[in-house]
This record gives C-alpha cells, structure tokens and sequence, in this order.
C-alpha cells in the first residue's frame, strides 16, 4: 500500500487542490489529507474551522472520498518535532506531497521520500486570493468546485471573511 501525506490549511478548498489530489490518486493507492492549523478559526488567514474545511474537502472529493484519510493536525511549536507528531496522529505514510520548500525540507530531513506536486494556476489558485476576492466582493467561485461554493455560500463565508478582514484591518487588494 503506497500512502502519501499531503498537508495544507485549505483556507478555503479549491480547483488546485482537486487538481493535487487526483495527480497523487494516479501515483499512490491512498492520501492522507492533513487539515493543517487546526486549531486556527476566524482569523484572517484561517477563516474557517477544521470541520469546516472538513465538511468542504468531503463536497469537493465525493468520489475519491473512499482512498482519503481526512485527518486536521493542529500546528506545533517547534518545527523539528512537526512530523513526528503528525505520525503519531495519522495512518503510517511513506510519501510526502507538496508544493511548499520547507515542507520539502522537513520531510527529506525526516527521510520521507518527496512527491513534488505541480502548481496549477498558481496566481489565482491559492487560498490567499479566494479569501482577498471574498472579502472584496469579486468572483471566487469559480476558483473553488462547485460542491465547495454551494457549502461557502450556506454558512455565509464571503460575509464572514469580509468581517474578519475588516476588524483585523486587513487590506484587500482591488481586483
Ligand atoms: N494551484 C495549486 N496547484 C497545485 N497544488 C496547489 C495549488 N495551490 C496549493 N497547492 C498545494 O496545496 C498545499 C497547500 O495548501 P494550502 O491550502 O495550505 O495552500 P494555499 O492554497 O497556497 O493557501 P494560502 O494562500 O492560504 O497559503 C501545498 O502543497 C501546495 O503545493
Ligand atoms: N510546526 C508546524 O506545525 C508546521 C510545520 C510545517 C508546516 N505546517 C503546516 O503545514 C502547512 C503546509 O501547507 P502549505 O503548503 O500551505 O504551507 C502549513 O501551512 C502549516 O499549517 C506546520
């Protein structure tokens, strides 16, 4: 059995997300899917909470859902010590999966093989600029599947992300 860790905040879900997943189901029998930062909600950087982003990975992979483990791993504070508490909360794994450097790093240093993951679209499909268009009223949708932006809609994401940007003063780019 060929077991990848594929770690990310999903803050929220979208389209570069489901491209990563289905490339690594053609390379591996199985995905643990980390729901990083965990233990982070209704901040400007982590609007949603992990059973949120739970709720959004199981609309956006309802047909991989059966070779997915969902597992939400709260952030530590020592970065040495990461994927030694991540094994010890998740199914064995002996790849692991991402696009992010120091990711690369901590895992090659912990002797996992790495799985390199392509970037799709990367200057409109990253989390950031879903949460900058929600919180500016631009179109976010379509950077999402459209399972997630039903879901978004329901528990009144753009709203929340815009109030959250407002009181942390955070500023939004015009788009
Ligand atoms: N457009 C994309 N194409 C492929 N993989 C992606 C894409 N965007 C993110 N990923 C992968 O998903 C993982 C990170 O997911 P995460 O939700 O934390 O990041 P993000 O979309 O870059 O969010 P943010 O902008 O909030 O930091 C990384 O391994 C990254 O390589
Ligand atoms: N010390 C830690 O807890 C630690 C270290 C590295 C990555 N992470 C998490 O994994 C995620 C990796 O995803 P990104 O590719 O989005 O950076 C990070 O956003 C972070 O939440 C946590």
């Amino acid at each position: 059995m060929r077991r990848a860790f594929y770690p990310g905040r999903f803050q929220p879900v979208h389209l570069g997300h489901v491209k990563a997943v289905r490339w690594l189901l053609e390379r591996v029998d199985e995905v643990i899917v980390g729901v990083t930062a965990a233990q982070y909600s209704y901040t400007p950087e982590n609007p949603f909470t992990a059973g949120e982003r739970i709720e959004m990975l199981r609309a956006a992979f309802r047909e991989e859902w059966g070779r997915l483990f969902v597992v939400p791993l709260d952030n530590v504070p020592d970065n040495s010590l990461w994927l030694s508490y991540v094994a010890s909360r998740v199914p064995s794994f002996e790849f692991v999966a991402t696009g992010n450097e120091f990711v690369k790093l901590l895992a090659r240093e912990r002797g996992y093989e790495v799985l390199e993951l392509p970037l799709w679209e990367r200057d409109r499909l990253q989390g950031r600029v879903v949460r900058e268009l929600m919180a500016s009223g631009g179109e976010w949708r379509e950077l999402v599947p459209p399972g997630v932006a039903e879901y978004l809609e329901r528990i009144g994401a753009p709203e929340r992300v815009r109030k959250i940007y407002l009181s942390e003063r955070v500023k939004t780019p015009e788009y």
